[in-house]
């Protein structure tokens, strides 16, 4: 899968232009502010998802205008396609091969992305409910029902919890917690069991892109953390607990993912730079396991991502990801002059220009 063309019209503040990536390594450097990241974020949003940065889509047109219009050739299923995007009246709708197709969510699957921005940081520095929701999000793209099952347990987790508020009122309820609680950790034991599997399969890339990244100078590993061995028998314990708190204890809500670098906790030990690697290695193995579902490589967008990085770690995402299609910002160009191949574009202030191999 790869990128062919992409032309824009009043998106963020690229007003009008077009580039033809290449299919290897694309470097986009410029100053800050000047629109790298709205570039990566127009080319993301053809994956029919929203914008990685949380963003509403009425922000996504340029400022003083009506309408952003984007259209994006790229080659995937075999075939050469074209996309084409309108913001208008805050809202994204689509159109695929001159078939209109309404919201942009209409997308999903025809073009397939990772995305890495400094905000993906906290799936190592932040708490486990994002390193829930990065194996929850990788599953929902690659098991058609698991979204089904994750909020069939999210809803009979918010009713058990609504019920152990108002068992101190209605005493009489607690002899109805039983059945909830039958049902919580038939839903929950298959969320645990779908994500264990999706960690194992997701180590041996991630390891080997760590790997990679490091110089074989270190290891990454991870475990998913279970809040209870036996969620079943763990409900039924903690009930009084839960009574008092009002909330549910134990289950996958409460779960965690040990990540390790070199054996060491990375949240607690890793450095800057071991914790981007990380991130790097888990973004990276993602795209491979998607890739062996769909027979298709994802396109990487690597936002800002070689700050904090040595020379080695460097030369890897430069010269070393092979086999994607790599789209990836910086302030300065230095690092991208020693890439064998791939091209080279600078932004400033929203205007696009590629750069001739020095
Ligand atoms: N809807 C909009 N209309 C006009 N300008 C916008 C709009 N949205 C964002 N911008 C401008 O785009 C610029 C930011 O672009 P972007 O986030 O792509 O920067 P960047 O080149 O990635 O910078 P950095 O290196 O700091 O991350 C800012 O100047 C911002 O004001």
């Amino acid at each position: 899968m790869n990128v062919r063309r992409l032309s824009w019209n009043h998106f963020r503040n690229l007003r009008a232009g077009e580039f033809e990536p290449c299919a290897g390594v694309n470097v986009i450097y410029g100053q800050n502010a000047q629109g790298k990241t709205n570039l990566l974020e127009a080319m993301w949003l053809f994956t029919g998802e929203r914008s990685f940065r949380g963003a509403k889509d009425a922000e996504l047109v340029l400022q003083g205008e009506t309408a952003a219009a984007l259209r994006m050739d790229f080659w995937s299923e075999g075939r050469g396609q074209t996309a084409k995007i309108t913001v208008a009246e805050g809202r994204r709708t689509a159109e695929l091969n001159g078939i209109p197709k309404g919201a942009c969510s209409a997308l999903t699957g025809k073009f397939c992305a990772v995305v890495f921005s400094p905000e993906h940081l906290s799936l190592v520095r932040g708490g486990p409910s994002l390193r829930r929701e990065f194996v929850d999000s990788a599953l929902c793209q690659m098991k058609p029902g698991y979204a089904s099952l994750l909020s069939g347990y999210n809803r009979t987790l918010f009713q058990r919890n609504a019920l152990l508020k108002d068992i101190p009122r209605h005493a009489e309820l607690m002899d109805t917690l039983e059945i909830w609680d039958e049902r919580l950790s038939q839903f929950g034991e298959r969320v645990i069991r779908q994500r264990t599997a999706y960690l194992k399969a997701l180590s041996e890339p991630a390891a080997g892109f760590y790997a990679g990244i490091s110089s074989n100078r270190e290891t990454l590993s991870f475990v998913y953390r279970k809040s209870a061995e036996d969620l079943r028998r763990a409900l039924a314990e903690e009930r009084r607990e839960d009574v008092l708190s009002g909330h549910t204890g134990a289950g996958p809500h409460r779960d965690d993912v040990d990540i390790f670098v070199s054996g060491l906790n990375a949240r607690a030990y890793a450095s800057q730079g071991q914790k981007r690697s990380v991130v790097l290695a888990l973004k990276l193995a993602e795209a491979e396991l998607l890739s062996r579902m769909t027979g298709e490589k994802p396109v990487v967008f690597l936002d800002d991502v070689m700050s904090e990085l040595d020379a080695r770690r460097q030369d890897y995402l430069l010269n070393h990801l092979t086999e994607f299609q790599v789209f990836l910002s910086c302030c300065e160009p230095g690092a991208a002059r020693q890439m064998k191949s791939g091209a080279l574009f600078r932004m400033e202030d929203g205007a696009l220009s590629a750069v001739p191999p020095a």
